[in-house]
């Protein structure tokens, strides 16, 4: 597939909550201002795709590929293509402050992945730290970056990010997202593909966390509508939920979902970058500090501005069956939250 092609693919998945007058503006390369994106992990399943995608996007204008292992031969090859944005790999800790400094975006796929019997919740011990660690650097080497925390557990990374920041007086609700989008993606695709509807036209949000039940879809307010019975959305539901699974038992020990993840990741970066540019009604659902419900973070849609995060938009009107599954992932939710803050302020 041709670069551009790619590129115009990225283009369309986020064609709903744009303008095409914009996206012309916006995704030519030289209207477009300097964006230094820095990805955390660039050598690993995600972010080898993601590096990939975040070449092909015209919004980016230098591009920072960190990794403990592995960098400097996936930043050589990412770097030969012709594209508009500078590649440099940093390999080591030494370079982590270079690699983050001058950053509009940290995009973080860095740590273990699940194998097949394991919760994300049991990839806390490894990743607590490795997300604790970046997160220092990054209060110390780009404070003002958009942070798009894509490490599991997400419910708990996030607040550990949060607290970090807080703990170096750096913190800004409005700049750390948790990545939620490929729990979108899933439900945008398998919701097309059981009301037979054209996928590219689909839109459903999804809320909550990002795990298990805590991924809750809002299937009755998907669009375009369909007729589907309760069963219908139930295994609708489930299978969302379970997505990541699918992926990891599909693997069978060789990991979990990384070029879906990767593609997720560079649609939420591109969000990410176009708001910054200015780009107006720039709406996708993330795991954010809120106050939509009682909890301290909450996915939900976004809106998406010059400073990060503009606005986090209500849940709008439930099903009685989402409205169960709403209380039904608080506990979890709640626990996952306490769980990375407990971390941080014990450590
Ligand atoms: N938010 C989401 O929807 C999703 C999240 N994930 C999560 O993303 C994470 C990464 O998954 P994969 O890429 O498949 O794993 P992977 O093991 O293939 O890659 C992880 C990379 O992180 C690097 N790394 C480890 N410690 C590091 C450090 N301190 N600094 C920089 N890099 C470091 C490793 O060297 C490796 O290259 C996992 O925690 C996984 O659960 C995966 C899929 C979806
Ligand atoms: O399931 C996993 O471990 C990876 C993940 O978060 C996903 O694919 O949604």
């Amino acid at each position: 597939m041709k670069a551009a092609s790619l590129t115009s693919l990225l283009r369309r998945s986020n064609a709903a909550s744009t303008s095409p007058c914009f996206l012309r503006r916006a995704f030519s390369s030289e209207a477009a201002p300097e964006r230094k994106v820095a990805i955390l992990g660039a050598a690993g399943g995600i972010g080898q795709p993601l590096s990939l995608l975040m070449k092909l996007n015209p919004l980016v204008s230098r591009l920072a590929l960190y990794d403990i292992a592995g960098t400097p031969g996936v930043a050589a090859d990412v770097s030969h293509i012709n594209t508009r944005s500078e590649v440099k790999g940093y390999a080591a800790e030494e370079q982590l402050g270079e690699a983050l400094e001058g950053s509009d975006v940290v995009i973080i796929p860095a740590g273990v992945p699940r194998k097949p019997g394991m919760t994300r919740d049991d990839l806390f011990k490894i990743n607590a730290g490795i997300v604790k660690s970046l997160c220092e650097a990054i209060a110390k080497y780009c404070p003002n970056a958009l942070v798009n925390m894509i490490s599991n557990p997400v419910n708990s990374t996030v607040p550990i990010a949060a607290e970090v920041f807080k703990s170096k007086g750096v913190y800004d609700e409005r700049k750390l997202f948790g990545v939620t989008t490929l729990d979108v993606v899933r439900a945008k695709t398998f919701y097309a593909g059981k009301a037979k509807v054209n996928v590219a036209d689909v839109n459903v949000p999804v809320i909550g966390g990002h795990a298990g039940i805590t991924i809750l879809p809002l299937f009755s307010q998907a669009t375009p509508k369909a007729n589907l019975s309760d069963e219908d959305i139930k295994a609708l539901t489930k299978r969302t939920q379970d997505g990541g699974t699918e992926v990891v038992e599909a693997k069978a020990g060789k990991g979990s979902a990384t070029l879906s993840m990767a593609y997720a990741g560079a649609v939420f970066a591109d969000a990410c970058l176009k708001g910054l540019n200015g780009a107006p009604d720039v709406v996708e659902c993330s795991f954010v500090q809120s106050t939509v419900t009682e909890l301290p973070f909450f996915a939900s849609k976004v809106r998406l501005g010059k400073n990060g995060l503009e606005e986090v938009l209500g849940l709008g009107s439930l099903s009685d069956n989402e409205k169960q599954g709403l209380e039904a992932l608080k506990p979890e939710l709640k626990s996952s939250i306490e769980k990375g803050v407990a971390f941080v302020r014990s450590s």
